[in-house]
């Protein structure tokens, strides 16, 4: 049976965060536009279904679980809390679903039928098929196509993970019930999260790490001091570690009904047996580039399937960008919403702007908080540039310490010949509210005195960057 062809002038790809707020914008200036999306679960996209709201709502858990059971230090007694996980996985599901429904509601909004639910891929140039949530197949061309359908879990290539199973940061927040033991393969951000939020929801936790240090990119002195924080919770760490095999078997202990989750791991002098009752693989996202088809329409992928792009986002194929974790760009929500203002600046705006000159800030939801901008120690040193450092404990901050959170170092990297700021990290309560302010000196090319000297509110976290560049 043939399909009819219907045409638009814009056509999106997935409603990620970046399509999601492109396809209003678009349909402002007048285009005909469409946005097909795969579910009606997913709609706003990966950041509020399945990853940073959901995520951060059971780290607000975790944090109220740990706060009550150290109460006693703050001269409040209670009795020691029960974390009812079904519970906490209710309020979760409460938080996305109510924004959800704002995203259907605007979008529905802009786009009214032209907001498609089902499943893309490329049938010819410009051209998609449609398998629609009801079950039809449609095909539509446009003039521009917008592709924005993100990642999913990458699974490596263990013997035995696939046949046996295992948690990945989706499934893992529909638990009901608390792993006793949770091993957790990938000490990354998302590792880390989980790790120490079920490790507060009172399970044993392990963290399996292919390398030396947690958190590779960061320097060693900031990762280890990370490290040092979540071992303090009681986070359990193998580094150096690479599995080898995994198998699930019954549980031989009396007192666990169920299965087992047994990893044969080599370290670096030696081969370890471990096990857990769940594992959680978090080792990387892929592209959700497999079933698109993208040959057909010549887009290119690179070889681990991302769409490259220009620094426009465009992509090989003229009148194709591709916005988002799709691009292979950094894997941030505010980084694809800001694929979505260079689109919008250059496309509709008349503007001209790239990629090129963007602070890429991020905060590792942790406790306490990492949060990072700009080049780190060591990438300022291999750049060549003169630097000086400023280190400081974050028990030297007034505010940290009527707050009973002391725990954090605080680094700067300053461009000596400059004096401007070339990078930040902030491990310590609150940083991710913190790191705005470093990064606004940053891009508006002050000096780092500006923070030195500023008069900033008595007692908060941010006047620890009065006391931070003091250190300079
Ligand atoms: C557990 C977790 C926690 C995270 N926490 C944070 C955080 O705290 N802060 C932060 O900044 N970032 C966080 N991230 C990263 C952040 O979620 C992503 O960077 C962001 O969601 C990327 O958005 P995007 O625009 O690329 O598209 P996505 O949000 O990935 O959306 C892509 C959309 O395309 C749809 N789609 C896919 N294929 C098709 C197809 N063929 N046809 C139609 N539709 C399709 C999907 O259903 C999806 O809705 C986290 C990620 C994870 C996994
Ligand atoms: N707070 C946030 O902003 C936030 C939270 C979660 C995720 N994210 C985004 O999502 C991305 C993906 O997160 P992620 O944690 O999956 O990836 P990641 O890149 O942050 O970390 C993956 C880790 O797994 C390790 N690894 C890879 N293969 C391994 C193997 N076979 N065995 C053991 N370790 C292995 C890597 O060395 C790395 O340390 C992040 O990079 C980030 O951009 C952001």
């Amino acid at each position: 049976m043939s399909v009819n062809t219907e045409h638009y002038d814009d056509l999106i790809i997935g409603g990620g965060k970046a399509g999601k707020t492109l396809a209003p914008a678009l349909v402002a200036a007048g285009r005909k536009t469409a946005l097909v999306e795969r579910s009606l679960k997913m709609i706003g996209g990966g950041c509020i279904n399945i990853a940073c709201i959901p995520t951060k709502t059971m780290v607000a858990s975790a944090e109220v679980a740990h706060t009550v059971r150290h109460s006693a230090t703050y001269g409040v007694n209670t009795s020691a809390p029960t974390v009812d996980l079904a519970a906490v996985i209710q309020r979760k599901r409460s938080v996305v679903e109510s924004s959800r429904a704002i995203n259907l509601h605007s979008l529905e909004t802009a786009l009214g039928h032209d907001l498609i639910i089902g499943t893309a891929r490329f049938v010819a140039p410009k051209t998609i098929e449609v398998a629609t949530a009801e079950g039809s197949i449609r095909h539509l061309t446009a003039e521009r196509l917008f592709i924005n359908t993100g990642t999913r879990p990458l699974i490596p290539s263990i013997p035995g993970l696939k046949e046996f199973g295992f948690l990945t940061s989706e499934s893992i927040m529909e638990l009901e019930q608390l792993p006793e033991h949770l091993i957790v393969l990938g000490s990354g951000y998302i590792g880390l999260e989980f790790a120490q939020m079920f490790r507060r929801f009172g399970s044993r936790v392990t963290v399996i790490g292919q390398r030396g240090q947690i958190l590779s990119p960061q320097d060693p002195d900031i990762a280890l001091a990370a490290q040092t924080f979540l071992e303090r919770d009681g986070v359990e760490f193998l580094l150096n570690a690479k599995v080898l095999w995994v198998v699930r078997e019954a549980s031989p202990l009396e007192n666990r009904a169920g299965h087992d989750t047994i990893l044969q791991i080599q370290v670096p002098d030696r081969e370890i047996t471990l096990q857990g009752s769940h594992l959680l693989v978090a080792v990387g996202r892929a592209p959700t580039t497999d079933t698109l088809n993208l040959a057909v329409a010549s887009v290119a992928m690179n070889g681990s399937g991302f769409i490259p792009v220009n620094d426009r986002l465009e992509t090989n194929v003229p009148g194709i960008w591709a916005l988002g974790d799709i691009n292979g760009g950094p894997q941030y929500t505010h980084i694809a919403l800001d694929d979505y203002r260079i689109i919008k600046a250059n496309l509709l705006d008349g503007g001209n702007r790239s990629t090129s000159d963007r602070p890429i800030p991020s905060c590792l939801f942790i406790d306490p908080e990492l949060a990072h901008v700009g080049l780190t120690e060591a990438e300022a040193q291999q750049q060549g540039y003169d630097i000086r450092v400023a280190k400081l404990d974050a028990s030297a901050i007034p505010r940290a310490r009527t707050l009973g959170q002391t725990d954090g170092l605080l680094k700067a990297i300053v461009d000596a010949k400059t004096a401007r700021i070339l990078g930040c990290s902030l491990l310590c309560h609150a940083a991710g509210e913190m790191l705005s302010t470093v990064q606004m000196v940053m891009q508006a090319q002050l000096p780092y005195t500006v923070l030195r000297d500023g008069v900033l509110v008595h007692p908060t976290m941010t006047e620890g960057l009065n006391l931070l560049f003091s250190k300079l």
